[in-house]
């Protein structure tokens, strides 16, 4: 397997808060790769390192084998990343079907009835098609969640990155979320899910990796990370020798 994201040393701070600690990993093409850590950890700066919007003070970013590290996020958008925000913020006075042309258009680069298409496809998969019509600032939380994966999917992505897209949703909304991203994953969409909902990300993700002051702690399969006790001591706040 081909890596599809590899970060290089990557370093990133804000004064003495440091996000981005000698970052490095890789992940294949095709894999599902949860990430964990506390709150503050770096984890939503990293999705900025990769998607652009904030630059590395050093480090590479590696797309499908080629350097992105110089270009614009709009440019990384256009080659194939895509995101979900952690607090969705879609243009509220926009329809649901609006909005994700929007990201058919300036993302995909697609116009006309394959914009419309795409759109339509990406309503069915995303189970938002009955809220086509519907204003965007009139969601419900699930609908919005969904409509921030849909916004990502509008892109047409090879790397798709999810911030906390589960949080605050009942237990079964988030299993029927789990199931549309688990499809997108079929679909062939390499994906890079940060979460605090452990149990949501270990339904779908191959391996975890677990982030603590920029820096990556550990990195594996998920049943061994959430076994160890390092990981169990930082990240779930239990005392080593508990
Ligand atoms: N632009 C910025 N300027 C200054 N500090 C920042 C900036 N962006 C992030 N930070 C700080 O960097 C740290 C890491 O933030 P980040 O949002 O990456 O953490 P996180 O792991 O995603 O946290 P959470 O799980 O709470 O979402 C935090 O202390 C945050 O306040």
């Amino acid at each position: 397997m081909t890596a599809v994201l590899e970060l290089k040393d990557l370093r990133k701070s804000y004064g003495a808060i440091i996000v981005a600690d000698a970052l490095s990993y890789s992940l294949e093409d095709g894999e599902a790769l949860g990430v964990i850590g506390p709150n503050g950890a770096g984890k939503t700066s990293m999705f900025n390192l990769i998607t652009g919007t904030v630059q590395a003070q050093s480090g590479d970013v590696y797309f499908k084998g080629q350097p992105i590290t110089k270009l614009s996020a709009a440019a990384r958008c256009r080659a194939g990343i895509a995101r979900s925000f952690q607090i969705p913020q879609p243009f509220g006075a926009m329809s649901v079907f609006e909005n994700v042309l929007v990201a058919a258009t300036q993302g995909a680069g697609e116009s006309g009835h394959a914009a419309n298409e795409l759109c339509l496809d990406i309503l069915e998969q995303t189970g938002l098609m009955a809220r086509a019509n519907a204003p965007a600032g009139g969601l419900t939380l699930l609908e919005r969640k969904r409509l921030e994966l849909a916004r990502a999917l509008g892109a047409r992505p090879s790397l798709l990155l999810l911030d906390e897209i589960a949080g605050g949703l009942t237990e079964q909304e988030c299993q029927s979320l789990i199931a549309t991203i688990n499809d997108v994953r079929a679909s062939g969409v390499s994906i890079i899910w940060i979460e605090h909902v452990v149990h949501a990300l270990l339904a779908v993700v191959d391996r975890l990796i677990v982030i603590d002051f920029g820096r990556k702690i550990a990195e594996g399969q998920p049943d061994e990370i959430m076994a160890s006790r390092e990981v169990q001591e930082i990240y779930l706040g239990i005392e080593a020798g508990a």
